[in-house]
């Protein structure tokens, strides 16, 4: 489960997210939506760590995370698939990263044929957008954390990529895990998600299950921007 409270971000005389309060349960694959530049992906590092708040707190299962011990096998995070060694290949980069976390090599075998890497030999340089999404997932997954975040993950993949993405998060969820997912695509969040979380300018608009969000007769999408007119 993911907390947060209150949580606030400035940045100079921006204030970027606004005193939020949400929770993320388990079990259900949660849809975090938001204009460009409503605050999303800040709330994410804030959750991950990454940026210090301002005021507020965001936690999981009950800690900051840097209270966190070997943190990879509590939160698994995706927030930008290009930022990885493009000289590496994907062992080698899962083999770093279980190194530096103090996660067992067994997993990275199988953790690269769930997200249909196990045969790729080639350097992450060569890897096409889908591919590196595809591994930064498996590096989210490699130290099986109940909590998932990320940030956009279907954002330039294929129709097969989009599925794939779709039916993991799905499962994941299923499984009882924490997923909380960014996108802009609506459609996509309409047969994904259980449940949303929609902010606009880092004000909480919306935190309600898809079902309810989406009256008959209307697209989400023209539910979400009924709810952010004007937000943007
Ligand atoms: N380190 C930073 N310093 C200053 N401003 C920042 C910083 N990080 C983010 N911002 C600003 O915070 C605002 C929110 O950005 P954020 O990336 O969180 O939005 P987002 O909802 O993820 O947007 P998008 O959908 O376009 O990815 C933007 O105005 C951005 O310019």
């Amino acid at each position: 489960m993911i907390e947060v409270s209150g949580l606030t971000q400035r940045f100079g005389r921006e204030v970027v997210v606004h005193d939020l309060s949400f929770e993320v349960r388990p079990g259900r694959v949660t849809g975090f939506l938001g204009p460009n530049g409503a605050g999303k992906t800040t709330t994410m590092r804030l959750i991950l760590g990454l940026e210090r708040p301002t005021a507020g707190r965001a936690t999981v299962d009950g800690l900051p995370y840097h209270e966190i011990d070997r943190p990879l096998t509590r939160v698994g995070a995706l927030l930008d698939a290009t930022a990885v060694h493009g000289g590496r290949r994907a062992d080698q980069h899962l083999r770093w990263l279980a190194a530096s976390n103090g996660l067992p090599y067994d997993r990275i075998a199988p953790v690269l044929r769930q997200v249909g890497l196990g045969d790729v030999r080639k350097r992450i340089r060569a890897y096409s957008l889908g591919m590196k999404q595809r591994l930064g997932m498996a590096a989210a997954l490699l130290g099986d954390p109940p909590v998932l975040l990320f940030d956009e993950p279907i954002n330039g993949l294929d129709p097969e990529g989009v599925r794939w993405t779709r039916d993991l998060l799905k499962s994941m969820a299923a499984d009882g895990r924490t997923v909380l997912i960014s996108s802009h695509l609506m459609s996509e969040m309409a047969i994904t998600a259980d449940h949303l979380i929609v902010i606009a300018r880092g004000r909480l608009m919306a935190d309600v299950p898809t079902a309810e969000f989406v009256r008959p007769g209307a697209s989400l999408e023209d539910v979400y921007l009924e709810v952010v007119g004007g937000m943007s």
